[in-house]
C-alpha cells in the first residue's frame, strides 16, 4: 500500500491536516499560500477518509507535501456508546500513538429547552465535550481522569478531530473543554484548536466555546489576549483555601485569593461573565456556611454559578465521596440566588449510565463495546454547518 499509493510507512508519525500550526509552517516554508488551508479542511471535513491528493484546486507543490507529511485524520473512533435515554453518546477515540481519549456528545432541543428524544433536521443543537490531554496531572480527588495521572498532551489536530468525528453523528454547535485533562496545561494546542474551529469551514462562534480550568493563574492572565469571546469556566469547588486544598491538590500552587484576583482583572478587561463550577460533595463543601462564604467571595465578580452534582467514580480517593442530596443542593442554590443575587444553575446530569458524565472519563478499554455501523453513518445535512 505504501509503495503503490506513495504513502509513507504507517509507523512514521504523520501530522493531522487539522494541525494548523504544522500545516501553516510547512506551506510557508514551501512558499505556498496559506489561504488554501480552509479549502483543505473543508474537503477533509466532507470526506474524512479521503486521500489528500484528491483535494481539488491546490498549487501543485502542495500535493507531495500533503502526501508525505499529513493525513486527513490521525485518530479513529474505536467505539461509540449511547446512553439509554439517547441524549448522550460517548466516543472512545484512538490516537496515532495508541493512546485512547474520550469525547462526549450531549443533545438538547433548544426550542423546547430540553432533549425530547425526537431528532428533527436542524432542531437538535448538540454540545461536544472534548478532551485536551490523555489523563491529567492535577489529581483532583473526586475525578476519575485525575486517577490516571498525566500521560500526554493532545495536538491541536487531535482536538479538532474530536469535532470532526462528532459532526458525523450530531449537529454540534457548542464545545466545552470539560473532557479529559486540564486544557490550560496544554495551552498552545488548545488555543490553536479553538482558532481552527472558529474559522472557516467550521465557523463555530467563540461565544459557544467554553474552556474549563482548575485555575491555572498565569494561563488565565493570557486567556483574553489569545481567546477573545471564548467563555471561561473555573472549577472553584470550595469558597476557602483549606477546603479547596483538601479536594484539589492544585489549589496549593494556585491559591484561591490569587485566583479570584486574576478573575477580577480578567473581568475588568473584557466584561465577560465567568462561569463558576462547584461540585457538590456531601458533608465536604455543601453546607449553608459554604454557600454564604461562596456568595461573599464571588461578590466582586459577575458570575454564573453552576452547581455540579457529584458523579460517582470508581477507585482512588474519589470513591470516598458521596453526592449531596438534591434537597441540600436546592437549599444551597436558594442562598446564592436569594441572599447574594447570583445566577445559579444546577447542572443537568447526562450520560451517567455510560460513564460519560463530568469527571467520569477514564479510559478502561475492556468495558467498551465495538462501534455499530449504524452509529457511524453520517448525516450529510449535519456536516454542512
Ligand atoms: C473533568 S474536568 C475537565 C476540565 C478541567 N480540567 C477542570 O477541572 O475544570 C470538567 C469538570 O468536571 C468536574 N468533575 C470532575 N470530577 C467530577 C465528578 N466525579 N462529578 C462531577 N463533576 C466532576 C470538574 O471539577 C470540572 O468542573
Ligand atoms: S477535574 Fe479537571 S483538573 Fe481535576 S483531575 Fe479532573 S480533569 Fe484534571
Amino acid at each position: 500500500m505504501s509503495v503503490a499509493s506513495g504513502r509513507p510507512p504507517v509507523r512514521m508519525a504523520v501530522r493531522s491536516v487539522f494541525d494548523a500550526g504544522a500545516l501553516r509552517s510547512e506551506f510557508e516554508s514551501a512558499g505556498i499560500s496559506t489561504k488554501f488551508l480552509p479549502l483543505i479542511w473543508r474537503h477533509a471535513l466532507d470526506n474524512p477518509n479521503c486521500d489528500l491528493e484528491d483535494v481539488p484546486s491546490l498549487p501543485s507543490a502542495a500535493y507531495p507535501l500533503l502526501r508525505d507529511k499529513f493525513r486527513t485524520m490521525t485518530s479513529s473512533v474505536a467505539s461509540a456508546v449511547d446512553s439509554a435515554d439517547g441524549t448522550t453518546t460517548k466516543l472512545l477515540v484512538r490516537l496515532q500513538n495508541g493512546s485512547y481519549i474520550e469525547a462526549v456528545i450531549m443533545r438538547y432541543d433548544t426550542r423546547l429547552g430540553k432533549y425530547d428524544g425526537k431528532p428533527r433536521p436542524g432542531g437538535l443543537r448538540s454540545t461536544l465535550c472534548v478532551s485536551s490531554q490523555v489523563g491529567c496531572k492535577m489529581g483532583c480527588k473526586f475525578c476519575a481522569t485525575g486517577t490516571m495521572g498525566f500521560k500526554s498532551n493532545l495536538s491541536s489536530g487531535e482536538i479538532v478531530e474530536q469535532l470532526v468525528h462528532a459532526l458525523r453523528l450530531s449537529n454540534i454547535r457548542n464545545i466545552v473543554f470539560m473532557g479529559m485533562g486540564e486544557p490550560l496545561n496544554n495551552y498552545s494546542a488548545v488555543v490553536e484548536a479553538v482558532k481552527v474551529v472558529t474559522g472557516s469551514p467550521f465557523q463555530l462562534s467563540p461565544k459557544r466555546i467554553t474552556i474549563s480550568t482548575v485555575g491555572i493563574i498565569h494561563a488565565i492572565n493570557k486567556f483574553l489576549g489569545d481567546l477573545p469571546n471564548v467563555n471561561l469556566a473555573v472549577s472553584l469547588h470550595a469558597p476557602d483555601q483549606e477546603t479547596r486544598c483538601q479536594i484539589m491538590p492544585a489549589a496549593r500552587a494556585f491559591p484561591i485569593s490569587r485566583l479570584l484576583d486574576s478573575l477580577q482583572v480578567y473581568q475588568k478587561t473584557c466584561g465577560q461573565k465567568i462561569f463558576i463550577e462547584y461540585i457538590m460533595l456531601d458533608g465536604v463543601n455543601d453546607q449553608e456556611q459554604h454557600a454564604h462564604q461562596l456568595g461573599n467571595v464571588l461578590e466582586p465578580l459577575k458570575v454564573v454559578v453552576n452547581l455540579i452534582p457529584f458523579n460517582p467514580v470508581g477507585g482512588g480517593t474519589s470513591s470516598h465521596y458521596k453526592a449531596t442530596p438534591s434537597q441540600t443542593v436546592l437549599s444551597f442554590q436558594k442562598i446564592l440566588r436569594g441572599v447574594y443575587n447570583i445566577r445559579t444553575t444546577v447542572r443537568q446530569q447526562m450520560g451517567q449510565d455510560i460513564s460519560g458524565a463530568c469527571g467520569q472519563l477514564v479510559v478502561n478499554l475492556p468495558l467498551r463495546r465495538p462501534l455499530g455501523l449504524t452509529t457511524l453513518l453520517p448525516d450529510i445535512e449535519d456536516l454542512r454547518i
